[in-house]
Formats: C-alpha cells, structure tokens, sequence
C-alpha cells in the first residue's frame, strides 16, 4: 500500500481510538518503514491544530473531494513542514489534488500559525507535551536507593526531602523518593538517563510508578515460586525477582517470542538469577505438572486495549479523536457519518469484550494452579470492562474459594481506589452500593497524566488470594474476614444460591491438612527439586537470541 494511504490508516484507527500510535507503527508488522512512519504520524498529530486550520480555511476537502481528511492531513504536513515535500510521485492523483492549491495552501499556513498564535514551526505553544515526571525504580538486587540518591547529590542534583502535596513532577535538577514505592526515585520530566552509568549498568530502571504496582501488591516472599504469566517485556518480573531478592523461582511466560528475548535481555542486565523464560501461552500450561504444583504466586499482566498508557502525544490524539469525530457528525447528512460512528463504537464494544473475556480466562488459569495462594491481576486500561467488570464477574464464579485482598494489603496509602460501578450483584456477596464501595476499596486504579490525574499511565490492580488457613470457612466476605457475624450471614446466603458449604468447608479442612504436610516435605527438598525441575522447565526455554534494540517497548510497560 502507498505509505501515506497506510498512514492516513493508521490516523483513522488511532482517531476511533483503536491502538496506540507506537503500537499501530512500529508494532505494526505490515508497516515496512516503522520510524519514518512513526515520525511522520507523531508529527501531523503535533501540528494538528495549525495544519487542521489550514484545511479548513482552505476548503480543501470540499474542492478536493477524493482526499479524506486524515490524507489530506499528513500530505499538508510533508507540503508545509519537510524542506523535501510531498515524497511520492508527481502523477499520483492525491498528490496532484494538493499541489494544485499549493499556493493557496501555503498563504493559509502563514495566516492559521498566526491566529492560533503557533510557533513558526506551527506547533501551538503549550500543547506539546504533557510533563510527566521521570520515574526510576531502583533495582535493590544492585544498589541501595541511599547509595543512588547519594550518586546523584555528587552529580551536582538536588535531593528534595518530602514528595510535594499535591503531586507534582520535580523542577528541573531537582528530586524526590517516591512516597508509595520505597525503591522509587522521581526526577523531573524528560530527564534523559539512558547514557547514565547507573542506568547503563542496571541499576536504574525506568519503569512508570504505576507499573511497579502489581508486583508491589503480589509482594511473594523469598522463597515463593511464581509465574509471571503475560510477562514481556519483563519490568514486572524483573521487578519480582528483585523483591525476593533472586530467591525462590519465577517462571515468566509469554506468547510473543521477540518481546520474550527483551526480557531475557533486560532480566540479565538487570542481574536477575532466579528467572525462566517460557515461550508459551499461559492458558495452556499443564497446572498438573510436577513444577506447577509448586507455584504460591501468579501476576497477571495481560494484553489490554492499553487505553491507560500516556505519552507524550496522547493528548494529541485525543484531540485527533475528538476532531474526527466532530467531522464525522458534521458529515452526517450527507455521507452517512452516523453510521460510521455507531460501527466505530459497536467495534470497540467488541474488542473491550473480547478482552475481558481473554483477562478473565487468565486469571481464571490462574486459579487452576492447585497451591496457588495470591493472583494479581492488572491492566494499563482505563475501562470499567478491563477491570471492575472483569473483578466482578470473577467474583461470581469463583467467590467464596477466592477472594478480593483487603485494601490493608493492597496499597493502603494509595488514595485512588476501583469504581464502585453497579455491574450486577455476586450472590451472597455484593448486592448493595455498600458493598460495591467495599469492593471498589480492594482495588487500585491511577488515572493517567495530569493535572487532574496521577501523573503517570491509567492502571488498574486487583488481588485474589485463595480462601486460606485464617479464614477457613472458605465463606467469609472479604472486607469481614475476621467478623463472626459476617461469616454467618455469608453461610447462609451460601446456602440460598445452592452451594454446599458444608462440603466446602470440610474440603478446604482436608486441603489444609494436606498442605501442612506438603510444606513439611517442602522445606526439606526445595534446594534439590530446584536443581531437577530446572532442567524439566529448561527443556521448553527457547534459546536466547541476539535482540534489536527496543526502549520503546521497554519504557512503555
Ligand atoms: C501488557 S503486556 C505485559 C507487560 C509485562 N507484564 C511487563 O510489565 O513488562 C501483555 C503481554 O501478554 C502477552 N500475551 C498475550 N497472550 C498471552 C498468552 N496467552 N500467554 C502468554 N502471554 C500472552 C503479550 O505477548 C504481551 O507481551
């Protein structure tokens, strides 16, 4: 396909909001030249505001009517702001219907940087970039954070002693530890610390505050075996291996077999030693194996409509969005902009859907694991049906054997919590708009951006821990885990939605005996077993290979 057809495509689907800009370039496998593309696309966004004017002004649209409006766009933009101009050739009719009203066009351009008071370049001042602060998780399995801030007072920077209220990025040389994350450093915005030595050597890892949440929250002990089931390119495993300080054993899983070689590259130089990489689907592991039988932990990071990440031109294509959309309803009339728009919307319904059915059947794998204690579960979506409706209905098939971790377990500090949305009731659980408060207070969610948001990616967590020891019953609601009365209630309304909770009970009595005496066994052969399931699980690792490099991908997870 011609490469401003392809992208004037891409304009189309990241305005209904159908992926991000790096992921539909330089993820974009039908995409041949991904950076001209990429820079061609964040580009036009950039200018958007003086190169729509221009077409509006000009009428282009309307004199040319075989140019929409997202190709006309970025051929204004080669025309207008690349010294080498419209590169295809002079007998492709669209060029043709532009260079037609160059003169007309370029006259416009000098008009419409005017009157939005743009920059000579045609960007609007103030509307470039969001600043976002620069968040650094540093790697303890190499350093202290002491030892960092230290290094970075000697370089001459400014170490601030409290985190500002309200939140705000750090001013310029200047920087904070994080107040939730304890092994996280903020520095100030576009602070460019990729030829740093301490980042060079792996002891800074840029990774987004947000992100770090989920293995926060899943917090395994030392000796814990884990999988990460969706887990490149890797920053939360390696975020794991370094809370267990190298101990115990994470098996991190992924489909795609590139972005699996990231996280190979990534854990080592990350000095990651307790790590297997799997280059499988996490939905088909045989959770009967040997290995399997052993894993207390899961995260649980799979692919979502990614709606919550935030970069720098995000904002800009939101109001792409927005503009197009305006365009569309203007078109109503005419062209059937109307039903456009309602295949757009019924579109994304069903993909949001088919996510949610994906998530919830991971984390439903997930519960499958017979010693499985904890699952955390993310996304970086900012959708209810990525998260409270996929909480909720995991609630309804699996509650009381599962439960939502209680907010004291689960960030406490960390002020924004889920939506209390009504999205049906969980039988003898959740019925009122109390106790969807209560569930939305188990979960953790971060707005994207500023100033009214968190100021780092939309996310989401949720924790399920299995019914344990404490509270046997296996029954009692999860923000009364101690409460007697509650557990009676909860028994009761057991009984009403036909489950056996008798049955359940004594099952869970049999399961904890049993497990007492595994961990008995356990303690004696973990260093062995260790030895033999490596080389089973080995078996199955897909052989490092040399990688290209990719911080895209890196910095975005
Ligand atoms: C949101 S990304 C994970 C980011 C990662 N947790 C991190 O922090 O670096 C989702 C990942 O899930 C992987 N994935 C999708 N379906 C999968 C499956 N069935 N089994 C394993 N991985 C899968 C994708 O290839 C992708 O790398």
């Amino acid at each position: 396909m011609n490469f401003y057809k392809q992208a004037a495509a891409i304009l189309d689907r990241l305005g209904k909001k159908e992926g991000s800009i790096k992921g539909l370039t330089l993820g974009n496998a039908e995409v041949t030249d991904k950076k001209r593309m990429y820079a061609l696309i964040c580009e036009t966004l950039k200018h958007n505001a003086t190169l729509s004017l221009v077409l509006q002004e000009s009428k282009l649209l309307s004199l040319e009517k075989k140019l929409n409006r997202s190709l006309a766009l970025l051929l204004l933009h080669d025309l207008l702001l690349q010294n080498r101009g419209i590169q295809a050739s002079d007998a492709w009719p669209m060029k043709q219907a532009v260079m037609k009203h160059k003169t007309r066009l370029k006259a416009e351009f000098v008009k419409a940087k005017i009157k939005i008071g743009a920059t000579k370049d045609g960007l609007v001042e103030g509307e470039e970039e969001i600043l976002m602060p620069r968040y650094v998780r540093v790697n303890l399995l190499k350093m202290t954070p002491k030892q960092v801030i230290d290094t970075f007072i000697a370089d001459n920077w400014t170490f601030l002693p409290a985190a500002p209220s309200p939140p705000a990025p750090p001013a310029p040389n200047t920087f904070y530890r994080d107040e939730h994350l304890d092994f996280m450093l903020v520095f100030p915005p576009k602070s460019d610390l990729h030829l740093h030595p301490l980042y060079v050597s792996g002891v800074l890892i840029l990774q987004d505050k947000a992100s770090c949440f989920p293995a926060a929250i899943l917090a395994p002990p030392k000796d814990a075996y884990v999988i990460d089931g969706c887990a490149a390119p890797g920053n939360k495993t390696s975020q794991l291996a370094m809370s267990m300080g190298n101990g115990g054993k994470i098996i991190a899983c992924d489909l795609d077999l590139r972005r699996l070689n990231i996280l190979k590259r990534l854990t080592t130089k990350a000095g990651c030693t307790n790590i297997t990489a799997l280059n499988t689907s996490f939905l088909t592991l045989d959770t009967s194996e040997p290995d399997y039988t052993k894993v207390t932990h899961i995260l649980l990071d799979p692919s979502c409509s990614g709606s919550g990440i935030i970069n720098r031109l995000d904002h800009l294509v939101d109001a792409y969005a927005e503009e197009q959309e305006q365009a569309i309803i203007l078109e109503t009339t005419t062209t059937g902009g109307a039903a456009e728009r309602a295949a757009a919307e019924e579109k994304k319904k069903e993909r949001l859907k088919s996510l949610g059915e994906f998530q919830i059947e991971c984390v439903a794998k997930a519960m499958t694991f017979p010693n499985v204690r904890k699952i955390s579960y993310s996304t970086c979506s900012i959708y209810a049906e990525e998260n409270e409706h996929v909480v909720t209905e995991l609630l309804r098939r699996y509650w009381p054997k599962w439960k939502l971790s209680p907010r004291a377990k689960v960030l406490p500090t960390w002020h924004r919590r889920g939506y209390a949305l009504d999205v049906g009731d969980v039988p003898g659980l959740v019925s009122t708009d109390e106790d969807r408060a209560k569930v939305a207070d188990c979960l953790v969610r971060a707005v994207p951006g500023g100033p009214d948001g968190d100021l780092m990616n939309g996310f989401f967590v949720a924790c399920f821990e299995r019914v344990g020891e404490k509270d046997n019953s296996g029954l009692a609601p999860l923000w009364k885990e101690s409460n007697i009365e509650g557990r009676k209630r909860t028994r009761e309304e057991m009984a009403a939605i036909g489950d056996d909770d008798s049955r359940a009970a004594t099952a869970i009595k049999k399961k904890k005996n049993k497990n007492k005496k595994k961990k008995k066994k356990k303690t004696t052969g973990v260093v062995a077993n260790h030895q033999t399931e490596t080389g089973e699980i080995e078996a199955k690792v897909v052989e490092h290979e040399e990688e290209e490099e990719d911080d895209e991908v890196e910095e975005d997870s």
